[in-house]
């Protein structure tokens, strides 16, 4: 569901390309599914198949990683999750915190799916006075006058954003003076960072834009195609249309 960039040059320092980065979680979530139900090899067809991804793509993307899987074989399943998890750095507990705890916060804060990827949630941090000390997934909220306070403490890199728009700007740069230098940004505007520092955006509604972009583009092709029925073998439209 992320979309948006990473504010990166193409290839990164260990010279793995920045689109080879974004498509590992997508191997990784096919074969965590594949550990899951104890598959112990796969083949990069059926790998790719699995992740939505072309397996000439995949076969390329692991030769940067140096797994060239086994002729025959295949690729062993838990040691790519090894390989692939090392690569990403989950093989480490990253603290986030999440500022702005309303109705995505909160949302965001019972995601087990964070944990399970090796995201602890330190932290959620509000600006309304009224829920400071109120638990949300059983984490009490901190008021924001907390904010660098809690990061430093947490030692924290990674921040989400999820306050309304007009207060995202702020956020994101006491968020960074206060050491963070990793932001997954919910709310919808464009944040300006240093350099080092990556933001990605996640925008459901242009997600949904895109879709009826194409559900207006089949509607189209629909109708001609239906006016193409219509028309006699002629090329001509008959005289009396169909009601
Ligand atoms: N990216 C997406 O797909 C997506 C989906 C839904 C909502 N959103 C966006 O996420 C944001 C939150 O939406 P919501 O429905 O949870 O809103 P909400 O009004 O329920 O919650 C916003 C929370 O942010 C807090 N807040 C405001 N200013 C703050 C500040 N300076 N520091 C800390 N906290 C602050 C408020 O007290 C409130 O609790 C909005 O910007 C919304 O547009 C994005």
């Amino acid at each position: 569901m992320a979309t948006g960039r990473t504010h990166r040059p193409a290839t990164r320092s260990r010279g793995i390309p920045e689109a080879t980065v974004a498509r590992l979680p997508l191997y990784l979530r096919a074969l965590t599914g594949l550990s899951e139900r104890s598959v112990p090899t796969v083949s990069s067809e059926e790998l790719a198949a699995a992740a939505g991804v072309n397996s000439a793509k995949l076969r390329k993307d692991f030769s940067y990683l140096g797994s060239y899987g086994t002729r025959g074989v295949g690729y062993d399943v838990e040691y790519l999750v090894y390989q692939i998890s090392r690569e990403l750095g989950l093989t480490q507990d990253w603290p986030v915190v999440i500022v702005g705890i309303g109705n995505l916060g909160a949302a965001l804060a019972n995601y087990g799916g964070f944990a399970s990827r090796g995201f602890r949630v330190a932290a959620l941090i509000d600006a309304d006075p009224a829920m400071a000390g109120k638990p949300v997934a059983g984490i009490p909220v901190q008021h924001s006058d907390e904010l660098e306070k809690i990061i430093a403490d947490n030692g924290v890199s990674i921040g989400v954003i999820a306050t309304p728009a007009g207060a995202a700007q702020p956020v994101c740069d006491r968020l960074v003076a206060a050491g963070v230098t990793s932001i997954l940004n919910f709310a919808p505007t464009v944040l300006t960072v240093p350099d080092g520092v990556d933001v990605r955006k996640v925008d459901l509604s242009i997600e949904l834009q895109i879709l009826a972009f194409h559900e207006q583009r089949k509607a189209g092709e629909h109708a001609a195609a239906a006016a193409d029925e219509r028309k006699g073998p002629d090329g001509e439209l008959p005289a009396v249309m169909p009601a």
